[in-house]
């Protein structure tokens, strides 16, 4: 377990598997810490180096009064991977980790060389939408919210399963401020043009019951950039990480081999 201060916000941070390995760099989704990739994380081959890190205003990192920007949240990531020399990451982001990781992959192609989009798009809902939960969120908490949120969450089988109360768990106790300061940033966000004009290799990763960034969104996004692949993983919703690690791990180890990273 880490903390790095960077310029007032203080992020926190995990390094797993090869010190000296190629680095891969995991950002997670709107309501989640990075405990989202331990069952995906156990699963990947020897020889990589993963870094992983709790976005403001989620997990153990600092809360800076919202409402966040996406551009700050882009730069969170950038400056933790200034503080950490990386360079040449393959970047996996989930949901608005995505959106973190298009907006990265723009600004820095020296960190970024390869993109996995996963569970996200250049734009996710409307502003509407965002204000409208946040104002609840506001007034009521996340609590109230919580079963519907399971709901675009997680396929109907994983809902059955016990499991389904830690990652529940989890959303009710992320902080409201952090967590509508970044829903702040989702409505605000639209990346379709910028991800337009990308030209790495990029890997899209839907599920096929995701009640937040449905199959077609994804695969949308992600057809921008020119040469990139698509997944469907069958049975999954807006976590497929959690809900079936090993096809996702499978399938990140094979876009990694494809393009040269292990
Ligand atoms: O709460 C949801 O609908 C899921 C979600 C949308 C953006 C994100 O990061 O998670």
């Amino acid at each position: 377990m880490h903390i790095a201060n960077l310029d007032g916000v203080s992020l926190h941070y995990r390094v797993d598997g090869d010190p000296d390995g190629a680095p891969v760099l995991f950002a997670n989704s709107l309501g989640t810490d990075l405990r989202l990739w331990d069952s995906t994380l156990a699963l990947m081959p020897k020889g990589l180096k993963f870094i992983r890190y709790d976005k403001r205003g989620h997990g153990l990192s600092s809360m800076p009064p919202g409402p966040y920007s996406m551009g700050a949240l882009v730069t969170d990531v950038e400056r933790l991977c200034d503080h950490l020399n990386l360079r040449d990451c393959v970047m996996v982001g989930l949901s608005i980790g995505g959106m973190i990781a298009q907006g990265l992959a723009v600004k820095r192609l020296d960190i970024v060389r390869g993109l996995v989009l996963s569970n996200t798009a250049a734009k996710i809902g409307t502003p509407e939408m965002w204000n409208e939960r946040n104002a609840a969120i506001q007034s009521g908490g996340i609590e109230p919210l919580a079963d519907g949120v399971m709901e675009r969450w997680f396929g109907k089988a994983f809902r059955a399963t016990p499991e389904m109360a830690l990652w529940r768990a989890m959303l009710v106790r992320q902080p409201v401020e952090g967590y509508t300061g970044c829903s702040a940033a989702i409505a605000g966000t639209d990346f379709y043009t910028p991800t337009s004009g990308l030209r790495l290799p990029a890997l899209g990763i839907a599920g096929d019951q995701d009640g937040s960034t449905p199959p077609d969104l994804v695969r949308e996004t992600v057809n921008l950039i020119p040469g990139s692949r698509f997944h469907l993983i069958r049975g999954a919703g807006h976590l497929p990480c959690v809900e079936n690690p090993v096809e996702y791990a499978q399938t990140l180890t094979t876009f990694l081999k494809e393009i040269g990273h292990v």
